[in-house]
C-alpha cells in the first residue's frame, strides 16, 4: 500500500525537465547497446547490411553523428551505466583485478549505476546481456540496482552456449544471481531478447515505469549466426571491401551522416588488396562478412519485436529507446590476430557450429569503421565513434539529426532527467563522485544544448581529447600528439600539429587536468605494477 502510495506520488511529481506532460506517467527508459559494432554497420548509418527497426527509430527520432564512446568494452559500460569516466568508476581498462582502485575491475561504491538511481525514484530496473563490469558474484547486475537479469557476464561467448573459447576458461551465464545453463535452440540475441520482453511483461501490473538495459554481444566475435540469416547476405560481399567502402562512404554522404567534404580514409596498412587475393581468401571473407551481416541483422529483428511489445502493451508513446555501441569495429579475435590468413585458419568450422570461434579482421573491421582509420582500443574516430539513435515518440521530433559532439557519459544524467530523478549523493554510506555527463533532454526536445566544452579519451596508454572542432590524439607507446581538425577532416588524415603547436599545447594541457581528475594512471607506470591477480 505504502509503495503504490509513494508511486503515484513520484508519478505526479518530477516531469519538468524531460518534456513529458505533467500528467502523464513517467517515460520507460530503454537503452540497447551493441557490441563492437562500427560506426557505418548499421543501414541509417551507412550499411548495405539491413536494419528496418533501427532505421525506423532514426526516421521518427534523434540520429547524433558525433557521438562518442570510451574505445572498448569494459571501460564504455562503467560510463554509461554510471555518468562517470571508466577510472572513477573503478573499471580504468579490462574486468580483470588490478591493485590500483581506478583499476580493480569492477564498479566501486564511489558510483552508482543508472538502475540504482532509478530504482530510488520508483522504477523497476532489468538488465538482459552482456555485463562485463565486475566477475565476482557480488559485483553481478542484481548487487548493482538491477531487480531481474539474464546474460552474460563475461565479455564474450559462443552464440549457441557455454563453449569455452580456450582452455580452462569458465563462463556465466546467469539469471538473477544464478548460473544457468542455456537450453535447446539457444542463440544470445533472441535469448537476451526473450528474457527482455518476459521481464517487461511481468513488470506491467506493477504501474511503474521500468528502465531496462539491453546489452546485445552481437557483433563482437565469435562470428556467430543462424542459417536462414546468413543466406540473406551470401553474394553481398563479392565485390570485395573497396567497393564497399566506397559504397558505404557514398551512402553516408547522402544520408547526411557525413560533412561533404569528409574523405574517406585509405583501406588500413593491414589489409592487402582485394584482387591480390586467392579465390579461396575471397570467398571465406564473403562468407565471414555474411555472418557478421547476419548478426546486426538479427539483432535488428530483435530490436522489431521489443517495438511490437511495447505497442501490443500500449507501452510505445510512453517509452524512450536509445541506441549506440560500445567501440568502433574490431580486428581482435581470440584465435589468430586479426589477420585474414590466421582467421581462415581459425575458422575450419562453419559458422553455425558452437565451437568455431573466429573474427572478420583488420578488413571487416575497416569496412564496420567507414570512412574513419583504425579499431577499437584506439582514440582515433574509427575507435570512439558510435552510431547514435534516441527515439522517444512525444518528445523527439521526427528526423533530427545533431552533429554536437556528445558522449557515452551523458547517458545516465539523460536517464535520470527523463525519470525526473535526482543524481544520488551517497551509495552504501560512500561519497558519490560528481557525474561528468550532461543531460542531452534539451537536444531531444530540439532546443539548444550547452554541450561539453571538452571531450577526454584514454585507453590503454592511448588519449585524445576533442575541443570544439579541434582534437588531439595520441597512441601508446608512441606518445607523441598529433592534431586534427574534425570539421574539415573528420577521418583524421591530415596531422596538424606541427602547424599548430599552441593548440596542441592548450590540448594537451586540458588533457593533463583531466586525467588527473579521472584518476587516470600513465599506462606504463600502471603496468610495471600489475598486481598478482593481472591476467588477460
Ligand atoms: O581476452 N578475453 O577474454 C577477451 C578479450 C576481449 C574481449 O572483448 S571486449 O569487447 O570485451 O573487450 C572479450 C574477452
Amino acid at each position: 500500500m505504502r509503495r503504490r502510495y509513494i508511486t503515484a506520488i513520484l508519478t505526479l511529481t518530477c516531469f519538468s525537465f524531460s518534456g513529458y506532460p505533467q500528467t502523464k506517467k513517467r517515460p520507460n527508459i530503454i537503452i540497447i547497446l551493441a557490441d563492437d559494432m562500427g560506426y557505418s554497420d548499421i543501414g541509417c548509418f551507412g550499411s548495405e547490411i539491413q536494419t528496418p527497426n533501427l532505421d525506423d527509430l532514426a526516421r521518427n527520432g534523434l540520429k547524433m553523428t558525433n557521438f562518442y564512446n570510451a574505445s572498448r568494452c569494459c571501460p564504455s559500460r562503467a560510463s554509461l551505466l554510471t555518468g562517470l569516466f571508466q577510472h572513477q568508476a573503478g573499471v580504468g581498462d579490462m574486468m580483470n583485478t588490478r591493485p590500483q582502485s581506478a583499476y580493480q575491475g569492477y564498479l566501486n561504491n564511489n558510483c552508482v549505476t543508472i538502475a540504482e538511481a532509478l530504482k530510488r525514484a520508483g522504477y523497476n530496473a532489468f538488465m538482459t546481456g552482456k555485463w562485463h563490469v565486475g566477475q565476482a558474484p557480488e559485483h553481478w547486475p542484481l548487487k548493482r540496482g538491477f531487480d531481474r537479469y539474464y546474460g552474460l557476464i563475461d565479455g564474450a561467448a559462443s552464440y549457441f552456449g557455454l563453449y569455452p573459447y580456450r582452455p580452462n576458461q569458465k563462463l556465466t551465464i546467469a539469471l538473477g544471481d544464478k548460473p544457468v545453463t542455456p537450453g535447446e535452440n539457444y542463440y544470445s540475441t533472441n535469448a537476451y531478447t526473450d528474457y527482455a520482453i518476459k521481464f517487461i511483461e511481468e513488470s506491467e501490473p506493477s504501474g511503474k515505469p521500468f528502465f531496462l538495459y539491453l546489452a546485445y554481444q552481437a557483433p563482437h566475435w565469435p562470428l556467430h549466426a543462424l542459417p536462414e540469416d546468413i543466406a540473406r547476405y551470401r553474394g553481398e560481399y563479392k565485390e570485395g571491401w573497396d567497393k564497399l567502402r566506397e559504397a558505404r562512404f557514398k551512402k553516408m554522404k547522402q544520408l547526411g551522416i557525413l560533412d561533404k567534404n569528409c574523405e574517406l580514409s585509405p583501406r588500413d596498412k593491414q589489409v592487402s588488396d582485394w584482387e591480390s587475393l586467392s579465390q579461396e581468401e575471397k570467398e571465406s571473407w564473403e562468407e565471414k562478412m555474411a555472418v557478421y551481416a547476419a548478426m546486426i541483422d538479427r539483432m535488428d529483428q530483435n530490436i522489431g519485436r521489443i517495438k511490437s511489445k511495447l505497442k501490443e502493451l500500449g507501452e510505445d508513446q510512453n517509452t524512450v529507446i536509445i541506441f549506440l555501441s560500445d567501440n568502433g569495429g574490431s580486428n581482435e579475435s581470440i584465435r589468430g590476430n586479426g589477420f585474414l590468413p590466421d582467421i581462415i585458419e581459425a575458422a575450419k568450422k562453419p559458422a553455425s557450429d558452437p565451437a568455431s570461434f573466429t573474427s572478420y579482421g583488420f578488413a571487416g573491421a575497416n569496412l564496420s569503421n567507414t570512412p574513419f582509420r583504425l579499431f577499437k582500443h584506439w582514440e582515433y574516430e574509427g575507435g570512439t565513434a558510435t552510431p547514435f539513435i534516441a527515439w522517444a515518440p512525444s518528445v523527439i521530433k521526427k528526423g533530427n539529426v545533431s552533429s554536437q559532439p556528445a558522449h557515452i557519459i551523458d547517458i545516465m544524467p539523460t536517464c535520470l532527467d527523463l525519470a525526473g530523478a535526482k543524481y544520488p549523493k551517497a551509495y552504501k554510506g560512500n561519497t558519490i563522485k560528481p557525474t561528468e555527463g550532461l543531460s542531452l533532454i534539451p537536444l531531444f526536445n530540439g532546443k539548444e544544448w550547452k554541450g561539453h566544452d571538452a571531450l577526454y579519451f584514454e585507453h590503454e596508454g592511448n588519449k585524445a581529447v576533442r575541443h570544439g572542432d579541434w582534437k588531439i590524439v595520441s597512441e601508446f607507446p608512441e606518445n607523441k600528439w598529433r592534431l586534427y581538425n574534425l570539421k574539415a577532416d573528420r577521418s583524421e588524415l591530415v596531422d596538424l600539429s606541427d602547424k599548430h603547436k599552441a593548440k596542441v599545447k592548450e590540448l594537451a594541457s586540458l588533457y593533463e587536468s583531466w586525467a588527473k581528475r579521472a584518476e587516470v594512471i600513465p599506462f606504463e607506470e600502471l603496468n610495471s605494477n600489475r598486481g598478482d591477480k593481472f591476467q588477460n
